[in-house]
């Protein structure tokens, strides 16, 4: 028990990631009252059924109501309609943040509704999985993830402070950083990653000359590994790829030149070059393991995952 942050917290989005927060809100006992909502009726009756919070309501702007702390866990592009439905109901001091896996536009999208005394701060937890709805999520999810805030300039200290409190509470490790930054950094290290695995799980689904039955059949690990990052959330994915767009297009544009590099490479046999940069990601792979960073996904959600 981590004891009582909030009285009362609102949940805006009951997938993934909000359930995750609703599960370890309550195994730790951070908030009296948790308010769920959600678009879908059939999602909020899940909720329900689930027991994620203390009460559900339909609508966004009544789950807000007297709320201390309000998380949006909404596909990026659903930010604004979302900001657009709460922006009168919040009360003066509530803290509102996002979870949002693109940064500058939800801020676009939602400071410009927020209204004076209320705190917005955005921000990203690097925790997740290729699963969505609210029966996707588990307690321990954040646990030892990082969390990156993108605050905005005027931000008040005492409230990130709090917000900082939750996170910490839910186990994650905080950053700052400034959005454009963030944007950047995730294009590469998770937004890129995506992409390359829907394209190659795409393109070996297009192949004529194997057979889907050998695609399943054979698929090495290397291959499931890219068909589960490619399960993942049309939407979310849908709206991450159109609210990165510069960041993703930058990223794509230095990973094409370096393909063709690769490629050159095997067309003329140079052995030398492949070795070299095989040699160089190794080193990568280890760095992050010494770092104790290989907690990926299946790490602490592997028997979850695997259960679903
Ligand atoms: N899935 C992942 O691994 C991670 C996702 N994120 C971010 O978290 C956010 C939520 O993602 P998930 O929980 O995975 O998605 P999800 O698909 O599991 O859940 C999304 C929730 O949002 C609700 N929703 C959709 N449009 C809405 C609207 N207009 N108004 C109110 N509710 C609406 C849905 O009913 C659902 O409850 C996204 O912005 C995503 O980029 C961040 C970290 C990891
Ligand atoms: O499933 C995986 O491997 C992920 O990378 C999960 C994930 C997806 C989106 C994010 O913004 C953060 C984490």
């Amino acid at each position: 028990m981590s004891g009582v942050l909030f009285d009362r917290i609102a949940l805006i989005g009951i997938g993934l990631i909000g359930s995750s927060i609703a599960r370890d809100a309550k195994a730790l006992g951070l908030a009296r009252n948790v308010v769920v909502s959600t678009r879908s009726a059939e999602t909020l009756a899940r909720a329900e059924e689930l027991h994620l919070g203390t009460s559900y309501v339909a609508s966004a702007a009544e789950a807000v109501d007297d709320a201390d702390l309000v998380v949006v866990s909404v596909p990026v592009g659903a930010s604004e309609a979302v900001a657009q439905q709460i922006a009168s109901h919040l009360k003066p001091g509530a803290i509102v943040t996002d979870v949002g896996s693109t940064k500058a536009s939800v801020i676009a999208q939602m400071a410009p509704h927020m209204p004076d005394g209320v705190h917005f701060i955005p921000g990203h937890p690097l925790a997740g999985t290729e699963k969505s709805g609210p029966d996707a999520g588990f307690e321990g999810l954040f646990r030892g993830r990082w969390c990156i805030f993108t605050p905005l300039p005027d931000t008040d200290p005492q409230a990130l402070g709090k917000l900082k409190a939750f996170w910490t509470a839910l186990g994650s490790r905080i950053d700052e950083m400034d959005p454009q930054h963030h944007d950047k950094v995730l294009a590469i290290v998770s937004h890129l990653p995506h992409i390359i695995a829907y394209n190659i799980v795409g393109t070996a689904d297009d192949l004529e000359t194997v057979t889907e039955s050998e695609v399943i059949k054979y698929s090495a690990s290397g291959f499931r590994d890219f068909t589960r990052l490619a399960a993942s959330d049309p939407t979310m994915w849908r709206d991450v790829c159109l609210h990165n767009r510069e960041a993703i297009l930058e990223m794509l544009a230095r990973f094409s030149e370096d393909l063709a590099y690769l490629q050159r490479a095997i067309r003329w046999g140079e052995g030398d070059k492949l070795f070299e940069l095989f040699t160089r990601t190794r080193a990568v792979r280890r760095s992050i393991i010494e770092a104790g960073q290989d907690v990926d996904v299946p790490d602490f959600g592997r028997h979850a995952l695997d259960k679903k």
